[in-house]
């Protein structure tokens, strides 16, 4: 049987709980089966270089998720390493399991620079884009996508980072475990 599988890229410089809110509004609204997280390497455009090891960011993800059955983790663009474009990530995940279908879920800022996505109209054929609201952004799109209405969260893992920095309280921002994890290993400043 075709299994429905939601796929969420990023950064995840930390996991927030944007990032939590929008993966489980997707998995309900869709009826998916599963929702994956997908960490990146090197995210194709973003210009600034993590202060954070790939290692670090899939432990706070490891953290963030524990608990919720439907959440997992896909490492494959940190064992991959170089630039993390979703086209080979997509082209790899269906080689090993064309059984499965694909949602790979973007926030409305991703959904604005769509068009410049390598190969984008070749992953746009292979997976299903579904684009969620975000503060200042519009949800709309040249591409095929699903819009999914989500509670609008205005919260960033750089305006995180920038808390952290700033000397300033991330409580209920991320899951005070993830909190404690920066803590432990100074990360951003802590
Ligand atoms: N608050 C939010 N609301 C909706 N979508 C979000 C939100 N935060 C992140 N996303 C989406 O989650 C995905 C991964 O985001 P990412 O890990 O880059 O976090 P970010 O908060 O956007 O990070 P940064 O502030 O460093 O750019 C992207 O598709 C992004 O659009
Ligand atoms: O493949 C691309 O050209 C491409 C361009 C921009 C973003 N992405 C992917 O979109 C997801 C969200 O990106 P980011 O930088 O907000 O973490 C993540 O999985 C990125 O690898 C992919």
């Amino acid at each position: 049987m075709t299994k429905r599988v939601g796929i969420l890229g990023g950064t995840f410089d930390p996991p927030h709980f944007g990032h939590l809110i929008i993966a489980n509004e997707v998995l309900q609204q869709l009826n998916l089966d599963e929702i994956q997280f997908l960490p990146n390497y090197k995210p194709p455009h973003k210009l600034k270089a993590s202060s954070t090891t790939a290692e670090q960011r899939v432990e706070m993800l490891k953290i963030a998720i524990k608990n919720n059955q439907s959440f997992s983790i896909e490492t494959i663009e940190i064992e991959r390493k170089g630039t993390s474009y979703t086209f080979d990530t997509m082209s790899e995940l269906k080689r090993r399991n064309p059984e499965v279908d694909y949602y790979f879920i973007i926030g409305a800022d991703m959904v604005e620079s769509l068009s410049k996505w390598y190969k984008i109209d070749d992953l746009s054929q292979m997976v299903q884009f579904v684009g969620v609201s975000r503060p200042g952004y519009l949800l709309k799109s040249e591409y095929p996508i699903i819009t999914i209405e989500v509670p609008l969260i205005e919260i960033s893992s750089s305006s995180i980072r920038n808390k952290c920095e700033d000397g300033k309280s991330v409580q209920y921002f991320l899951p005070d475990k993830v909190i404690r994890y920066m803590k432990e290993n100074h990360l951003y400043g802590l």
